[in-house]
């Protein structure tokens, strides 16, 4: 199983430290082909934007699922969900707080799960890939 993590770069690396603990979680389940999004150190190399899009869609092209962190409003998590609806890829979205955008709460075509903690967002990840068999 191939998984594309899909979390906040430049929209703000608050969450960095829960992205690595929800790979580390994932990696239960398959590859996770985005592991520098939980890196906590993570420079942005010398990748043009070209670059980092393309490989980007590569491997969101190679996936057989997107995992998003949506709490931290981000272009480019937007845009990798968005991509990834139009290939027709299972698609889950997870948040803290009190609301997330509309665009993605509001898509009846893939999940959308409001969390609090760590061990709540590990539990719902594991009824996800439990419920794909
Ligand atoms: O350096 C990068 N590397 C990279 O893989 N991305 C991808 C993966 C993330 O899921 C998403 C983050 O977008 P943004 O940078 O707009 O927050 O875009 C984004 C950037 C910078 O925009």
């Amino acid at each position: 199983m191939k998984i594309y993590f899909s979390g906040a770069i430049r929209g703000g690396r608050q969450d960095a430290q829960l992205y690595q603990e929800i790979i580390a979680h994932l990696k239960n389940y398959g590859e996770v082909l985005t592991e520098h999004i939980g890196q906590m150190d993570l420079q942005e190399d010398n990748l043009s934007d070209v670059q980092i899009h393309d490989q980007d869609m590569a491997w969101l092209t190679a996936s057989d699922v997107i995992i998003a962190d949506v709490t931290v409003p981000s272009l480019g998590v937007g845009y990798e969900i968005g991509r990834g609806l139009e290939m027709k890829k299972p698609i889950y979205c997870f948040y803290r707080g009190e609301k997330t955008s509309a665009m993605i709460s509001g898509c009846q075509d893939f999940k959308t799960f409001k969390y609090e903690t760590l061990e709540e967002v590990k539990g719902l990840i594991d009824g996800v890939f439990e419920s794909m068999g």
